[in-house]
Formats: structure tokens, sequence, C-alpha cells
């Protein structure tokens, strides 16, 4: 459908001053957030580097999204009920769990299924699932380092201690080519990716009812998946084995994400976040999908919505297998020269914008070859 884009009203409006315009701006995002994230963590780590559990299961959040997935059978009043929940939970720690999100109990059992089936092969073998391109297939443990884009832990260059699978929504020709195809984990992964697009919809819908309820705008109900245009999701099969030699380490060391929206399963508790200035672990009960916000949202909506800082325990157990799905990584391989330009922040009236002009692909891509070591920065 038709998007207008940007809704740029950050820029300067009629008739308002605007004397130390842009005096804020940050010029350089994938130079910003490292630096914001090493700041917080460093706060957190001096308060305690471990996590604690909340005090009360109970009381981390749980958002039931079912009202937002069958908007016909809700009330306008049900479906704002939602909004105002997630409003708390982004603009504060970034993140919650939802439930209602209408995937079967089944097919979790499926994929978790198939995962430890494929996690279970010989590397070797694994390897033959391999696409070489980092993002697509397999990817054996100690490949990738969130740490050299974050400069967090130490040492500095820790690889994460984790193997993947990825697949891409939607397929493409690298997807096609993993000889994963005729394998049963990727026919799963592939229907759970597939039943994810609603739970994403529904998801970006409730996060710009969101943005136009705090910023006092009115943005069409799916704006906030129709900018993302032709970006693409990637869900990444993760599993943390103990790796001899680094028992003791923090399996994935602490980062955001850095495109829109990730929506995370996970059969074992192990994830842990930052919270009000601490380590907490995030809860992680049956039927739960864990939502966080990555540094995209942060920058589109200049700012309220807070990405999520999180890494993999050194607790987690060693069969411990978790499913991001990345909901708008992008096309991080594709050409430079036909790259979405993506939108200003999202302002209310006389909101100075802090960040400039970005997309998932954009802002992805300054990361990507430093993740998987293909640059030293
Ligand atoms: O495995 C997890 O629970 C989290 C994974 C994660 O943070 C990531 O892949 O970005
Ligand atoms: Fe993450």
């Amino acid at each position: 459908g038709y998007v207008q884009k940007p809704i740029s009203l950050c820029s300067s409006q009629e008739g308002m001053a605007a004397p130390e315009k842009n005096a804020t701006m940050i010029s350089e995002p994938h130079k910003y957030f490292p630096t914001q994230i090493k700041h917080i963590v460093d706060v957190a780590d001096a308060i305690s580097p471990d996590a604690i559990g909340l005090p009360d299961d109970q009381s981390y959040p749980v958002i039931d999204i079912s009202q937002w997935l069958n908007p016909s059978m809700s009330s306008d009043k049900e479906r704002e009920n939602v909004v105002n929940q997630v409003l708390e939970e982004a603009t504060t720690g970034g993140s919650f769990n939802i439930i209602g999100h209408g995937i079967d109990d089944a097919l979790f059992d499926r994929l978790y299924t198939a995962a430890r089936s494929f996690f279970s092969m010989s590397l070797e073998q694994k390897m033959g699932f391999s696409s070489g391109d980092n993002l697509i297939g397999y990817v054996a443990n100690r490949n990738e380092s969130v740490a050299s884009i974050h400069k967090s832990g130490s040492p500095q260059k820790q690889k994460d201690l984790r193997e993947t699978f990825s697949m891409s929504y939607p397929p493409n020709n690298i997807d096609g080519n993993v000889r994963g195809h005729t394998h049963e984990f990727h026919n799963a992964m592939a229907e759970y990716i597939e039943q994810l697009q609603s739970v994403e919809k529904a998801i970006k819908q409730i996060f710009t009812a969101a943005l136009s309820a705090a910023k006092g705008i009115d943005l069409p109900a799916t704006y906030l998946k129709d900018v993302e245009e032709d970006a693409t999701g990637l869900l990444r099969a993760s599993r943390y084995p103990s790796t001899p030699g680094f028992e003791d380490a923090t399996k994935l060391l602490p980062h955001s994400d850095f495109g829109t929206i990730t929506i995370l399963a996970s059969s074992e508790e192990g994830l842990e976040e930052i919270r009000d200035g601490r380590w907490y672990k995030v809860p992680m009960r049956k039927g739960e999908l864990h939502v966080s916000v990555g540094e995209v949202y942060t920058m589109w909506s200049n700012g309220l919505f807070k990405n999520n800082i999180h890494r993999v325990s050194k607790e987690a157990k060693k069969d411990r297998i978790s499913f991001p799905y990345f909901t708008s990584q992008g096309k991080l391989s594709s050409n430079e020269s036909v790259m979405d330009d993506g939108i200003s922040p999202i302002c209310s009236n006389g909101e100075e914008p802090r960040f400039p002009r970005v997309s998932p692909e954009s802002h992805g891509m300054h990361y990507i070859s430093v993740l998987t070591g293909k640059a030293n920065e």
C-alpha cells in the first residue's frame, strides 16, 4: 500500500522558533549506541555483575495481545488498555513478555525437538548447512562477537559462545541453497516464521498506536510496519553449548538488538536484561514470548522507546536453545545503492530530532561486518 513518508514532524514547524536546532543531534548512531550501552552496563555491573530474579515471578510484565490479533472481537477500550501497557514497558525496560499470540505449543515442541536433533549432528555435518553468509544457514560456535561491536566484557574480543542456524523471511535464494532445505528443522522453522508474521503485525500496530498516543499525532494504523518496506526478518535458532576454557564466561555479552522489534522464544531461562539500572533474570514461562525494542525503534521514536540491553548468562544451561526473530534485519548483503533510506524520528509538536534518518538496513550494515569479523573497528 501507499506509505506517506517521512512524517518528519521533527523538522522545524511553521512559525516555531528553533534557536538551537540540532544542538543534540546524534550524527553517528552506530557509535552512539555502543557508548550508551557500555555506560549503562558499567553502572549496572557496579551495583552487581550478577543478575537477580524479580522478587515475585508474577511481577514481570506479561501482556496479552490477543485483542490486537482479533481486532473485530475486541473493544476500543480493550485495545487501548493493551497499548498503554506496551507504552509503559517500551519506555522503561524496553521489553515485556506476551501471551495470546496464537502460536500452538505443539509447534514449539516440534521446533525444539528438530533443533536438538539438528545441533546434535557432528560439526562436519552441520557445516554442510553453512551458506558462507553468516546471516543464513549454520554458523559454528565462536564465529561472531557482539562484544566487538559494543566493546563490552573482558576480554574485549570474546566470541559469542553459541552456534546458530538462521533463515530469512521471506525466504531468498541463499535460504534455498542451504542444504537444510530438506531437513525437518528447516520445515519447522519455516512454519514458525509464517506464524510469527501476524504476531509481528499486531505488535507493530500496538507500537504505532503507542507512538501516536505519546506524541499526540495521528499515524496510520499500520505505519511502523509499512515504513520498513521490504526489510527482511531473520529467525536464528541458537544453542549455547558449554565451551572448554570458557565455562565461566557470559555466553552472549551485553548488547541491544539493532533493528526494530525482536520476538524471542526460549526453552530455558538464561536471558538477562537491565531494568531500573540493574541486571535481572528474564522469566521465560511456557507459552510466553519475549518482545524487545531494538535501536531503530529508539531512533524512530526519537528516544522514547528504550533499546533493551540484554545478555545470555554464564549460567545458561548447555542445552539451552533460543529462537530470536529479528523482525527487520534488513537486506544486509544487498547493494548499497538501492538501500532504503528509512525515516526520520517521529516527534511531537515542537520536539527536536535527536537522530538522523535511518532504516534497519542502513543502521545494521554498520555493525554486521564487525559482528562477523569481516572488519576491524
Ligand atoms: O538467546 C537469547 O536468549 C538472546 C539472543 C540475543 O540476544 C540475540 O541473538 O541478539
Ligand atoms: Fe539480542
